[in-house]
């Protein structure tokens, strides 16, 4: 999916809510257990309830490989059952040599048609240049992430006073541009989005940490949003286990509901 289109959706929905999909076995409702493929129904369910409100949706990568073949079989069936209007990213975290990269890359972008995928840039230029070779992919690279650990190593200050994570923007700009290339800022970081803003004027981020880890989606719009809107923020926990009984798809969606109706709000008056 190209950069237009993407806008374009955020538009006709007045949203730019990515559904995180990062399905438990020990937290999804008890009566699925006794389907043939509990995680399938359970994402099938919160799809069919969201997809009005959605604009991407992000498997944590995690949640799957955990449960072995049988994960990734339920992985394959909810990718093909997203709707193919939106947005997808495979929540991997990748990166490695060259040689290997290139084959996590077609892993995630040809076996499997993710649109994107999420990358770590602590391994540099050829752990990541083989996934933007993809074309129509995206590479979703951490830049400010939500987590407490975010201040190890991405603020620390590197070379001319500048922070980790500002390396990260400038230099990932010159392998890729802004129609194959984001970046991870978690919403937790408040008016520190601005700064990131401002070293990556154009590019969409994927902000996580609204809901759950308690960032604010006001403070995200205010400082993060530009004229193509230019986020994705993802809700998880927040909104596939709203409830844990069998209305759990009803409760996602007016969830999903609560947040498209803000973003609304938020591209009228930031947009
Ligand atoms: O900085 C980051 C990068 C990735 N994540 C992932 O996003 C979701 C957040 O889930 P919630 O339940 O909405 O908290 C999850 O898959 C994380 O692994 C992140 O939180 N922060």
């Amino acid at each position: 999916m190209d950069k237009k289109t993407l806008f374009g959706n955020i538009q006709q929905k007045s949203s730019f809510l990515c559904v995180g999909l990062d399905t438990d076995l020990a937290k999804i409702p008890s009566h699925l257990l006794k389907e043939q493929d509990p995680i399938f129904a359970f994402n099938r369910e919160i799809i069919d309830k969201t997809a009005d409100f959605a604009v991407a949706y992000k498997p944590n990568i995690a949640f799957y490989e955990a449960l072995g073949p049988k994960g990734w079989e339920s992985l394959q069936k909810t990718l093909d059952y997203i709707p193919k209007d939106i947005f997808t990213i495979a929540d991997a975290k990748r990166g490695d040599i060259g040689n290997t990269s290139k084959l996590y890359a077609k892993a995630f972008f040809e076996q499997m048609d993710f649109d994107s995928i999420t990358v770590a840039p602590y391994m540099g230029q050829d752990s990541v240049s083989p996934f933007l070779e993809f074309e129509d992919k995206w590479v979703i690279l951490l830049a400010l992430t939500s987590n407490g650990g975010s201040s190890d190593f991405q603020v620390l200050e590197t070379e001319g006073g500048k922070p980790l994570f500002q390396q990260v923007l400038e230099k990932s700009q010159r392998w890729g541009s802004d129609d194959n290339l984001m970046y991870v800022v978690g919403a937790t970081n408040g008016a520190k989005i601005a700064e990131v803003r401002k070293y990556a004027p154009d590019h969409f981020f994927l902000v996580p940490g609204v809901g759950a880890q308690g960032g604010s989606l006001e403070e995200v719009a205010k400082y993060g949003m530009n004229s193509n809107c230019g986020l994705l923020v993802n809700s998880s926990r927040g909104i596939i286990y709203a409830s844990d009984g069998a209305d759990f798809g009803d409760a996602a969606r007016a969830e999903a509901s609560k947040l498209q109706q803000e973003m609304a709000r938020l591209l009228e008056k930031y947009g």
